[in-house]
């Protein structure tokens, strides 16, 4: 795919240096006319999901798609999804699609590392949302150290692919999310949910939700029109909206 795939109507903002394309986005929210995707060689305060640091190598993708979204935040938070999946396909042109997975609620797989992670951030109401912030982060080619979860170690495209650009990465991804957002609008999450699961690890398998309160551990059955995750247990059906989730 190259960059003359551009979505139209879409910005291209690419700095440098930041401290966080997510803090960018915020600041540039005030102004922004149409949605734009701002990406960042480098950032000195990368942030990650609950309050996490994010690891930023020189190489890899960092950028944040900001918008101005029709609905509320329940509608907004569909959005990691469709980011889910349009980061699968763009890494799916790099890399065997069978070493690729989705993992709830916003992690992308790579031969069990992750390789890619997303970060949503808003401002509005409960009627509405001024604008949305959706970040991402590849590893592109180089794996961060250091990092705690140990659970899913970081990998990098390039050790199980091609090297790609940041620049290429972004072009492809901003066309594969913006055909997303044509299915959101057309056959609504459904359409969304039924491709996410499909890509998603561990489907129908035992694994562990980690929320704020308690640890369940049971049969990954779904995720609901909410996006919530659905895990059966011998108690029946429990619906979650905010864990970290392990493989047994
Ligand atoms: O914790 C996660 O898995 C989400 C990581 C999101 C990192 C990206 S990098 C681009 C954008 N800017 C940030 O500061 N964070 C997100």
């Amino acid at each position: 795919m190259s960059t003359d795939l551009w979505p139209e109507g879409v910005d291209r903002i690419i700095l440098d240096e930041v401290d966080s394309t997510m803090a960018e986005a915020a600041r540039l929210a005030p102004e922004l006319k149409r949605p734009a995707w701002i990406m960042a060689h480098r950032q000195t305060a990368a942030r990650g999901r609950q309050g996490r640091a994010w690891q930023n190598p020189e190489g890899n993708l960092a950028a944040t798609l900001l918008m101005r979204p029709l609905g509320g935040p329940a509608d907004a938070a569909l959005r990691s999804f469709m980011a889910a999946n349009a980061l699968f396909e763009t890494l799916a042109l790099h890399v065997d699609r069978t070493k690729l997975a989705v993992k709830w609620p916003n992690d992308v797989l790579l031969s069990g590392g992750k390789v890619a992670g997303i970060l949503l951030e808003s401002m509005g109401t409960a009627q509405g949302l001024d604008w949305l912030a959706i970040g991402v982060g590849v590893n592109l080619v180089a794996v961060p150290e250091g990092v705690q979860d140990a659970a899913f170690p970081p990998t990098s495209l390039a050790k199980h692919g091609d090297a790609v650009s940041p620049e290429e990465f972004l072009a492809e991804l901003s066309a594969n999310y913006a055909t997303e957002e044509a299915i959101f609008a057309e056959l609504g999450f459904a359409r969304i949910r039924e491709d996410w699961l499909k890509r998603a690890a561990r489907l129908g398998e035992v694994i562990t939700a980690r929320t704020s309160r308690e640890e369940i551990t049971g049969t990954f059955e779904s995720i609901d029109e909410a996006g919530n995750l659905i895990l059966r247990t011998p108690k029946g059906a429990h619906v979650i909206t905010a864990a970290d989730v392990y493989f047994s």
